[in-house]
């Protein structure tokens, strides 16, 4: 399998540190809020990756924590008169509502920072001691310059980090670059004891303790979004690599942007929907189809024309399971095709190829579409049966990595479909159009074409 490192800029071969293992941490919500469709983007693309990751033989462990202290967190507790956890707690329950609702399935571990300050403050002395930390009145910051691989993730030498750094109001730092990993506690703050007296963890180093502590030292991969390269990224590798002297992750992933009319999704732009209501008006599994239709490095826009879109093609992959079960009931077992099955195996293969080439989903689903095109040039009422069969499987198969095809469909019997005609006919008849037009529709729905004929109506299968 090959996957694109952002550290490298180059497409390399996975090879877990342990045999058949990846581990993997992927970097989760602060949770102050619902998360949007464009945080959803991070967490189903590598959701679908994991799954695949299974599907190909590694035992995967995975990590997503949760970002429960921070300064969002502390100023919507102010706003809503609530305690900083009451807020972290309603929203990590929320989080879970929605993941589960989009088919994203549970982390290994899901920990947040506040359940691991002793992890913390331990790596933050580590650092202290080897020269990495300094302590200014109790607040702890990383000394940028001494990392000597700092800028290698976003690829930036020191001048160009020094022209990104902003300059600082505040003269505590010995340096611009040089970034908190400790912060002193203000009054009415939450804070822990520390050796640097009351505080709070700054934002980079909580991922740090928790790789390390659910992952070790050097961890397979490493991912979230864009925005997390620099700095949070860089900063996880300068404390990390600093404490141990070991490398941190081998392979760094990052999803490309969601967005709406070719900006960004943010909550600050104010121009986003969060998954809860996307997920109330369209399948989960459409809203799948539609992440994982473009490849994941690539931006995709947005808009809920490009969800309707997404939800037809994935209908006509539905539209095939649906003649599959048909034929599966109708058949009368005859036809033998081994060219058809040794197809099946190829085009198998062929998505097997696009997912081992960095996770080519928009490749993946292409071939869905092969397959299901094969399934309804090749087979009918003749087929044997466990074509049939091997053709439904497979398809169940490979949805089944990206999430999607999963739904148990009731399929639409021959002589319910006749029933269903013979109703449109009577109501026709009877000029009550509205029924008959209701009627063309739920056939529709069910993939099943009318044809007005001057000797009747003819129906038939879509895709048959
Ligand atoms: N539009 C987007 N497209 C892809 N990933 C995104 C987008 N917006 C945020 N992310 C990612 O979602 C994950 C969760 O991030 P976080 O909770 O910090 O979001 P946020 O920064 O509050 O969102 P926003 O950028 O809207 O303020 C991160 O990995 C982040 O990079
Ligand atoms: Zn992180």
């Amino acid at each position: 399998m090959r996957i694109y490192n952002t550290l490298t800029r180059k497409k390399e071969e996975l090879i877990p540190v342990r045999d058949r293992e990846v581990r993997m941490y992927v970097c989760g919500p602060t949770v102050y809020n619902y998360f949007h469709i464009g945080n959803a983007r991070v967490f189903i693309t590598f959701d679908t990756f994991r799954r695949y990751l299974k599907y190909r033989g590694y035992k995967v462990i995975y990590v997503q924590n949760f970002t429960d202290i921070d300064d969002k967190l502390i100023k919507r507790a102010k706003e809503e008169g609530v305690t900083v956890k009451e807020i972290a707690e309603k929203y990590i329950e929320e989080y879970f509502r929605d993941a589960d609702a989009l088919g994203i399935e549970r982390a290994d571990y899901h920990p947040r920072a506040t359940e691991n300050i002793p992890e913390i403050i331990e790596i933050i002395k580590t650092l202290q001691n080897k020269g990495y930390a300094y302590e200014v009145e109790g607040d702890v910051y990383y000394r940028a310059r001494k990392f000597e691989d700092y800028g290698k993730l976003s690829h930036q030498n020191l001048e160009e980090l020094e022209a990104g750094a902003r300059v600082q109001v505040e003269e505590r730092k010995e340096d611009p670059l040089d970034f908190t990993l400790w912060k002193r506690a203000k009054p009415g703050e939450p804070s822990w004891d520390s050796p640097w007296g009351k505080g709070r963890p700054g934002w980079h180093i909580e991922c740090s303790a928790m790789a390390l502590k659910y992952l070790g030292e050097t961890i397979d991969i490493h991912a979230g979004g864009p925005d997390l390269i620099f700095p949070h990224h860089e900063n996880e590798i300068a404390q990390s690599e600093g404490a141990t002297g070991k490398p941190f992750a081998k392979y760094w992933m990052h999803v490309g942007y969601l967005n709406v009319n070719n900006e960004k999704m943010s909550k600050s732009l104010g121009n986003f929907f969060t998954a809860r209501e996307i997920a109330a008006r369209y399948d989960p599994e459409v809203i799948r189809f539609f992440m994982l239709s473009a490849h994941y490095r690539s931006p995709i826009n947005f808009s809920p024309e490009l969800l309707d879109q997404a939800g037809k093609a994935l209908e006509r992959l539905y539209n095939t399971i649906d003649n599959l079960a048909h034929l599966f009931k109708n058949t009368d077992d005859t036809e033998e095709r081994p060219y058809f099955l040794k197809k099946l195996e190829e085009l198998r293969d062929k998505f097997i190829n696009a997912m081992d080439d960095d996770f080519n989903t928009a490749d993946a689903i292409s071939i869905l579409f092969d397959i299901s095109r094969e399934i309804n040039t090749v087979l009918n009422e003749r087929s044997k049966k466990n074509h049939i069969d091997r053709a439904l499987n497979l398809l169940k198969e490979l949805g089944g990595i990206l999430g999607i095809l999963k739904k148990e469909r009731d399929v639409i019997l021959e002589k319910e479909i006749e029933a269903l005609v013979k109703k449109r006919e009577q109501a026709r008849k009877e000029k009550d159009w509205a029924t008959a037009d209701s009627i063309r529709e739920q056939l529709k729905k069910k993939g099943i074409i009318l044809e007005d004929t001057p000797a009747g109506v003819r129906w038939k299968r879509e895709n048959l």
